[in-house]
């Protein structure tokens, strides 16, 4: 009996990799998948880990209907045993739903990938409507760490470097841990020799995973090593994890 599953968690927690590797395993075992995403970091068309995995996808858009691009693949002889779908955040509400129908009238499995919350900690609908109707929701064991070293739950956005809240819900981006340490006024901050740069251009949007705590009092890496005092050691350090 085919399965509509929602694979769910923060970012950088590892679904794209799972999707990969569920692919990976259903493929060796003789059974014939196609692959869907939507604005992967990566680019158009792909499904990219933050572990160097990149694959070939289908891509989703506003447009896709899978009930009718599944009927037509059938129609021309592919067979179809499952799909992956990942950054099914993206996905509208009634793509979810088509998504079901396939499951239950085609009896092709659905492995659905994606983030559950947005960085105001609100539903993506695409994910609402997967809770809504999957036969199942797991959430990643691979956790994704806060900077206190609580199990981040949460999504937080940045734009050059400080926490917003407020903003459109859609855009593509990545948590770069890095990034906090090239952050023109982290670099001030610390010394780092930037002051003579000019300031970027255009605003930097970044991501960073936070436990709840943090990000209700929006308590990312940089303010945290800020408010502590620049010497502070971060992660782990538990005079910031008071903050
Ligand atoms: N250099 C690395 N070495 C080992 N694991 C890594 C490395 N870089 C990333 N990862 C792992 O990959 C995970 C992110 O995988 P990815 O599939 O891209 O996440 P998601 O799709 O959930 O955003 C990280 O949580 C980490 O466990
Ligand atoms: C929190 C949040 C994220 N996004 C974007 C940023 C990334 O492009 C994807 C998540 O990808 P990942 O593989 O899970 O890291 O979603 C967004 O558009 N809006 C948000 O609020």
């Amino acid at each position: 009996m085919a399965e509509l599953v929602f694979f769910s968690g923060t970012m950088d927690c590892g679904k794209s990799t799972l999707a990969l590797q569920m692919d990976h395993n259903h493929t060796a075992r003789g059974r014939s998948g196609l692959l869907f995403s939507s604005h992967d970091r990566a680019g158009e068309s792909v499904i990219s880990s933050r572990l160097g995995l990149m694959t070939q996808a289908v891509e989703v858009r506003q447009d896709t209907d899978f009930w009718e691009e599944l009927v037509r693949r059938r129609t021309h002889g592919t067979r179809v045993d499952y799909l992956i779908c990942d950054e099914a955040q993206f996905y509208t509400r009634r793509q979810i739903e088509q998504l079901a129908r396939v499951v239950d009238d085609m009896d092709i499995d659905v492995f659905a990938f994606g983030i559950t919350s947005d960085f105001r900690t609100e539903l993506f609908p695409g994910s609402q409507r997967l809770i809504e109707l999957a036969d199942r929701t797991q959430v990643l064991q691979v956790e994704a760490l806060c900077w206190c070293g609580r199990r981040a739950t949460h999504n937080a956005r940045t734009v050059d470097g400080v926490m917003v809240v407020e903003g459109e819900q859609m855009v593509v981006g990545d948590v770069e841990p890095a990034a906090v340490e090239t952050d023109p006024r982290q670099a001030r901050l610390t010394g780092g020799g930037l002051d003579e740069l000019d300031p970027p251009a255009a605003p930097v949007i970044g991501y960073e995973t936070l436990c709840r705590r943090h990000h209700m009092r929006r308590v990312t890496t940089l303010s945290a090593r800020t408010q502590a005092g620049s010497d502070v050691a971060l992660p782990f350090d538990p005079v910031a994890a008071r903050l």
